[in-house]
């Protein structure tokens, strides 16, 4: 009995797991007849979610294009882009041969070498060594002078006098002068200028941007700006960048901020970004998270009156 009751209960249990099996399977095959559709309804929700993503950066205008990577090398011809040119030239005396008729931005790596950004950038370091900002950006000017100091500004050439010498030599001068003139080359040719009627105007300065919070106003250069509205005579604006994006530092990308959405640069030494300096370019740069950020500020006037000169030690 004991047996029999054994036989018939493990028969029992072989045809539950039967029909258990059998079981499974209908459903495994039930849900393979909705595989279809399920991946649709998968694929359409993905997408949907993707477009509302994107609408919504284009209502913030935050949609980022980068114009140039760091890893791109542009040469030996600018890449250009052209923008429609903005009012703010009307209103000011034009001078024929240098006053913005074609608008836009432009970048090139084949005007200054990596070996000379390097030399620039040697020579930025030993200047702002002297003093720098207690926030994160401090700037070198060697036209005025003008160094940064704790959360003031000092002159180099009075607080330092001869012992300046020491510091900055007659042939880093020589290579700053050439630098400009070849950056001054680009963009009369760029922009189908007489490169004798465009001036270099102030300022003129090197830039040292880190990460540490800012102390004082100078320190905040990531806000958004018009050159020409925040510096007066600029027609032009040049930056010439003595550091690498993403090995140097990171965060600190140059932002074109359009009404269609952002476009950047990424800042590589030796490079030379350049563009007209009315509202067409407002522009801002990224705060920088990590490193330290070297460039210079080159920039250009029509306005002789605005003119300065190159410095010189003696
Ligand atoms: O360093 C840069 O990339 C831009 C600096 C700038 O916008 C300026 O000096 O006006
Ligand atoms: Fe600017």
């Amino acid at each position: 009995m004991v047996r029999m009751r054994n036989a018939k209960g493990s028969n029992a249990t072989e045809i539950e797991k039967k029909i258990k099996r059998g079981n499974a399977l209908r459903q495994g095959s039930a849900w393979r007849g909705y595989r279809g559709p399920i991946a649709f309804l998968l694929v359409a929700v993905c997408g949907c979610s993707a477009a509302v993503w994107m609408y919504m950066n284009s209502l913030d205008g935050d949609i980022t294009e980068t114009l140039v990577r760091h890893r791109e090398l542009i040469s030996p011809h600018p890449r250009v882009y052209t923008v429609h040119c903005s009012e703010d030239y009307d209103n000011q005396k034009r001078y024929p041969g240098c006053t913005p008729q074609k608008c836009g931005r432009a970048v090139t790596d084949g005007v200054v070498t990596r070996e000379e950004a390097q030399i620039l950038r040697r020579l930025a370091e030993r200047g702002l060594a002297l003093a720098g900002s207690e926030g994160g950006a401090s700037i070198l000017d060697l036209h005025s002078g003008a160094l940064s100091m704790g959360k003031q500004f000092v002159n180099i050439y009075r607080y330092f006098g001869d012992q300046i010498s020491d510091v900055f030599t007659e042939e880093d001068f020589k290579l700053y002068r050439d630098v400009r003139g070849r950056i001054q080359a680009v963009i009369a040719e760029t922009f189908g200028l007489d490169p004798t009627l465009l001036y270099l105007t102030k300022p003129t300065f090197f830039s040292r941007i880190n990460s540490t919070a800012a102390k004082t106003q100078h320190d905040e250069y990531w806000h958004p700006h018009i050159d020409k509205v925040t510096y007066g005579s600029f027609d032009y604006t040049s930056l010439l960048y003595l550091s690498d994006y993403g090995s140097d530092f990171t965060g600190g990308r140059f932002i074109f901020m359009d009404q269609s959405g952002n476009r950047t640069v990424e800042p590589r030494a030796g490079r030379v970004s350049f563009f007209s300096s009315g509202s067409e370019n407002l522009h801002r740069v990224e705060k920088v998270s990590w490193g330290t950020r070297y460039a210079i500020t080159v920039s250009f006037t029509c306005d002789p009156a605005h003119a300065i000169s190159d410095p010189t030690l003696s």
